[in-house]
């Protein structure tokens, strides 16, 4: 399909000392609900991806971040039945707060080995993939002990 509206989201993989990785359960009466994601929201009129970042972060999360901590990750780039998604995703590890589910969302830290008990929206597989082999090399590499 050629006619859908482009609807452009950013997200972020949050990644704690010990790796793991924030998934936010979509909450009921939204589209996907109950599906596992990376936190993020709507980019609006005007934002740039790194700022509605931050403002989503607040408010689904309650947690300060600092776009400069926001490293390139991956993207999705998905077509859905009534829009197609675009949605960069930032690797962030370093936030002030704990964050919390401000929108009544369940919130999992889930190791990269765990993510396949996740069931996640069809955009975000490739991703879980991706971050899993990101884990992977970070694991497998000389540099075990520092990067976690
Ligand atoms: N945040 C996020 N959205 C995702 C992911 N995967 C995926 O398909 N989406 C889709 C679901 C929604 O159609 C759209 C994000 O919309 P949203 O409902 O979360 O947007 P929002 O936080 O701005 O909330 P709202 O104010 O529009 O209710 O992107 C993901 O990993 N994270
Ligand atoms: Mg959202």
């Amino acid at each position: 399909m050629e006619d859908l509206k482009l609807v452009l989201v950013s997200a972020v993989a949050l990644v704690r000392e010990d790796g793991c990785l924030l998934l936010a359960q979509r909450p009921e009466g939204k589209s996907l609900a109950g599906l596992w994601e990376f936190p993020g929201g709507k980019v609006e009129e005007g934002e740039s991806p790194e700022f509605a970042l931050v403002r989503e972060l607040k408010e689904e999360l309650g947690i300060d971040v600092d776009t400069q901590d926001f490293v390139p990750f991956s993207f999705a780039s998905h077509t859905y039945e009534t829009f197609h998604l675009l949605m960069p995703v930032f690797l962030c590890r370093k936030w002030q707060g704990e964050p919390k589910g401000c929108e009544g969302q369940s919130l999992a830290w889930v190791t990269a080995n765990d993510l396949v008990k996740y069931p996640t929206p069809p955009a975000d597989v490739g991703l879980m993939d991706e971050f899993r082999r990101w884990t992977g090399d970070k694991i497998c590499g000389e540099q075990k002990l520092d990067t976690f």
